[in-house]
């Protein structure tokens, strides 16, 4: 049975290790305020072979929110898979914004695509299918690239998260906001290495080492929310 005591609180914030009240915050808050195009593409996605893993629908709540206070327009997203914050990021930047999208894996973009060009936002799209190193170098060789993005989303390989760190913070303006996605690997951070199967442990060094070198980043100023499968926001200030 679902627990139905209070949720555990520490340090002032609730643990959302209740079923209900996750359920709760997405019945009441998220789902009636999601895009139709979005949701369908969610629904779709769900049924690829690996499931949804793209960006939670509440982590993708604040993510809109955030592009829309900093009035970003010129955004870069690492990791498309079927698309779901590339589509949540081209319905809310400006008409004339732009998104520079890599991913190696064109099939799964190609799943969401229907959805991009109903959503009729395809134009602020330029995918590349391509791991997101080489292409963020190349960008980085035309110095008028740098510092001109307003906003980057940084969800795929976890092994390349610092190497794109370094590159996005050059290519980000100051005041611009770097969002890292499963910054909590499915809880398994705050696990014994022994309590994790054996699939998740490489990405759980990682992400461990990971977290721990952007928390002493002294460019950023930084948010750790425990949102989705947790999310670091950067805001570069250096
Ligand atoms: C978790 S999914 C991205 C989900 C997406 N942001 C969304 O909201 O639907 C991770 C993606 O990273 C991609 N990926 C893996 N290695 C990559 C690399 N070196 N460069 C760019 N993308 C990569 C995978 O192909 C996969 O589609």
């Amino acid at each position: 049975m679902e627990n139905i005591s209070e949720p555990k609180v520490f340090a002032n914030t609730v643990i959302l290790q209740s079923e209900g009240l996750l359920k709760y915050i997405l019945e009441t808050g998220v789902y009636p305020r999601e895009a139709e195009t979005l949701k369908e593409l969610r629904n779709a996605t769900a049924k690829h072979p690996m499931g949804f893993m793209g960006a939670a629908p509440d982590a993708g709540q604040l993510i809109a929110m955030l592009l829309k206070v900093s009035n970003a327009k010129k955004t870069i997203e690492v990791g498309v898979f079927t698309g779901y914050s590339l589509l949540l990021t081209a319905l809310t930047i400006p008409d004339d914004g732009k998104i520079i999208a890599m991913d190696p894996d064109r099939k799964a973009y190609e799943i969401g695509l229907p959805f991009i060009k109903r959503a009729g936002v395809q134009h602020k799209i330029d995918f590349i299918e391509s791991p997101a190193l080489p292409v963020l170098d190349k960008l980085l060789e035309d110095a008028e690239n740098e510092g001109s993005f307003d906003f980057a989303f940084i969800d795929a390989d976890k092994n390349n998260y610092w190497n794109y760190h370094e590159r996005v913070m050059r290519l980000v303006k100051i005041g611009g906001i770097v969002a890292y996605d499963n910054a909590l690997w499915g809880g398994t951070v705050a696990l014994p290495e022994k309590a994790v199967s054996k699939d998740k442990q490489e990405w759980r060094l990682l992400s461990l080492a990971f977290n721990e070198a952007i928390s002493k980043d002294c460019r950023v100023q930084i948010a750790f929310v425990s949102i989705g499968d947790g999310v670091i926001f950067c805001r570069r200030i250096a």
